[in-house]
């Protein structure tokens, strides 16, 4: 509960420095189920005989524990001080009849299919500027594996919605636009790897300005820094044609991958922000960062909770259990895991540690840095606990890895957990046999490839293989190490799995999804996330008076 306060105010710290209202954002940020509304008031700081004391003590036993990260993640509570705007924008009385979508992803596909499907009057054309992403689009197998998306494109397609690379036709008929590309935090220049580039949201407002004929609404949707509908305001003002008029507005989206399809229909809210509050629209466009930043601080949480239960001998689950049945916290987003991972959290809040040290808010910066840093913390641990387990030594060891995706239900591989994991293994020299049911092949080896990930692409080639099925996947290996926690692979045959391994044979559960204790049954070593399952090795100290 603490943290939560500290974080609200430390977004206080964040308004204020760009006009957008802290109670707006904590309203809007608490419409999130998975947050909630309770103890997100910002204010001068926390006090009461309880909150600081026990955040100190539990700094104090991480310090004793020799977790130092789990530490210095929670003295950032202490150090910390110490958006629902619903902005229904009249448009102008206008009757949209056609929609342009600018971005076929993650997003901009299914957002625009579920608004197809409920809106079948108005004709919806997604454009993209990358031929094959369209292509797929059209075809039976889509860009993208979301559950009950291909039955929602299969009744609209062709009806009343297109995709189309041809985006000057598609602006010039649309009377609304949504702007839903990709922004991706810099390759290069100042603030590389993390303030946000802006280039793709630049230039699909700059074709606009080109090309439109007519009055348009301009819907914002990509996740941007506040004040980017501020800029591309003024690039299509600026471009002003006779007989041409712009309405900006924001609207984020909150949808998740793997349940983008519920999350559409029944969305926890809708947030649209118009040009006649400024502070509105400022807190529209930091909504989705804060409500990302809430999110992925809880798992961060319980994940720095969980090298805790471990050291101690204490179940995490059992910790998240209990933690989420007060009312005020809630028990969304408290499973712990290998890491999270996403095309969004991590860029979200390096974003925001950024803007945070622009406008010269050091200790807001590093409050949130440390939710990233908690994250990289908690992949090395678990990387190293299977290096460490494996007596040390993975070099030309056989290991499988299970799940490749950044979580279930999605093919989508971006900041994945598992390519950490498979980095650090194949760096030790181990050889990976990889199962996932929904990533391609290609787009494995085109990650384990890539020049962040390894300066020997053909070393890696050699040292990966990539399977059909989790049984040829697993067999001959001598561990399985599970990244993602696809429903299949709770329900896998682990003794005909185990027959088929080399002895001893170790599974490392990085989601907390599969019986351990039947595993154990079968004769597995068994390590997870926030449960000691197996004795920890001990450390021999030659000459050491225990030993005597
Ligand atoms: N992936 C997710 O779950 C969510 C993403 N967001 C935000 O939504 C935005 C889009 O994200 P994704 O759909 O995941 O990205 P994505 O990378 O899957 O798709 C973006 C698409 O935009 C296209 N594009 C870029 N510039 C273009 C231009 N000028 N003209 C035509 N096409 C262009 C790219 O070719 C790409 O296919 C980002 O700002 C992201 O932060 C928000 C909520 C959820
Ligand atoms: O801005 C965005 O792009 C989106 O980012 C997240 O959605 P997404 O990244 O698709 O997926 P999440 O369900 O949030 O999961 C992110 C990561 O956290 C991990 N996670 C999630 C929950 C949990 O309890 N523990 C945990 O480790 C997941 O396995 C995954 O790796 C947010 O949930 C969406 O609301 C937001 O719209």
């Amino acid at each position: 509960m603490a943290q939560r306060i500290s974080s609200i105010n430390s977004l206080s710290a964040v308004c204020e420095a760009t006009g957008a209202d802290v109670t707006e954002v904590a309203k809007a940020v608490g419409l999130d189920s998975r947050i909630g509304a309770k103890f997100l008031q910002a204010s001068v700081g926390f006090g009461g005989s309880c909150f600081q004391k026990d955040i100190l003590n539990l700094v104090y036993i991480c310090e004793c524990l020799n977790l130092p990260e789990v530490a210095a993640y929670w003295q950032q509570n202490i150090f910390e001080f110490d958006y629902l705007v619903l902005n229904f924008t009249s448009i102008a009385k206008m009757v949209i009849k056609r929609i342009c979508c600018i971005g076929a992803g993650y997003v901009g596909g299914p957002t625009c299919s579920v608004m197809a499907l409920k809106c079948p009057d108005i004709i919806i054309t997604v454009v993209d500027k990358s031929k094959e992403r369209i292509m797929q689009w059209n075809s039976e197998k889509l860009p993208i594996y979301e559950p009950g998306l291909d039955d929602v494109v299969k009744t609209c397609r062709g009806r009343n919605l297109f995709f189309s690379t041809d985006i000057e036709t598609a602006i010039i008929e649309a009377d609304l636009i949504f702007i839903s590309v990709n922004t991706p935090a810099k390759s290069f220049g100042i603030g590389k790897g993390r303030a946000a580039d802006l280039k793709y949201v630049e230039g699909a407002a700059r074709m606009i300005a080109k090309v439109a004929t007519g009055d348009k609404v301009v819907v914002e949707k990509s996740t941007v820094p506040v004040r980017a509908a501020e800029s591309i305001l003024k690039i299509l003002r600026a471009n002003n044609k006779p007989g041409v008029s712009y309405q900006i507005l924001s609207n984020p989206e909150f949808l998740a991958e793997g349940t983008a399809i519920d999350d559409l229909i029944n969305a926890d809210r809708v947030l649209i922000g118009g040009e006649d509050t400024p502070e509105g629209q400022a807190a529209i466009e930091k909504l989705c960062w804060a409500a990302n930043a809430f999110l992925a601080q809880r798992i961060s949480s319980i994940n720095s909770l969980s090298a805790v239960c471990e050291a101690t001998g204490a179940d995490v689950t059992e910790v998240a259990k209990a933690v989420g049945l007060d009312s005020r916290i809630g028990a969304k987003f408290l499973q712990a895991s290998v890491g999270f991972g996403g095309s969004c959290f991590q860029k979200d809040i390096l974003n925001l540690v950024y803007i945070c040290e622009c406008l010269n808010l050091p200790e807001v910066a590093a409050y949130w840095q440390q939710v990233i840093d908690m994250n990289e913390y908690q992949k090395s641990r678990f990387s190293g606990k299977v290096i460490e387990a494996l007596f040390n030594t993975v070099t030309d060891k056989r290991i499988a890895l299970l799940g490749f995706a950044f979580k279930k239900n999605t093919g989508d591989t971006r900041e994945s957990p598992a390519i950490h994991v498979s980095k650090t293994l194949l760096d030790e020299g181990a050889k990976l046999h990889i199962y996932d049911p929904k990533v391609d092949h290609k787009q494995i080896m085109y990650d384990l490839t890539h020049a962040c990930v390894t300066d020997d692409p053909e070393k890696v080639k050699n040292s990966v293989s990539i399977h059909d099925d989790p049984y040829s996947a697993t067999s001959g290996t001598h561990a399985i190490v599970l990244c993602t926690e696809w429903d299949e692979f709770v329900s896998l045959d682990y003794e005909k799995i185990y027959d088929g391994m080399m002895k001893p044979a170790y599974i490392f559960d990085g989601r907390k999804i599969l019986d351990h204790s039947q595993l154990l049954k079968i004769g597995f070593h068994v390590e997870t996330i926030g449960k000691r399952l197996c004795r920890p090795l001990v450390n021999r100290i030659w000459g050491s008076p225990y030993q005597i």
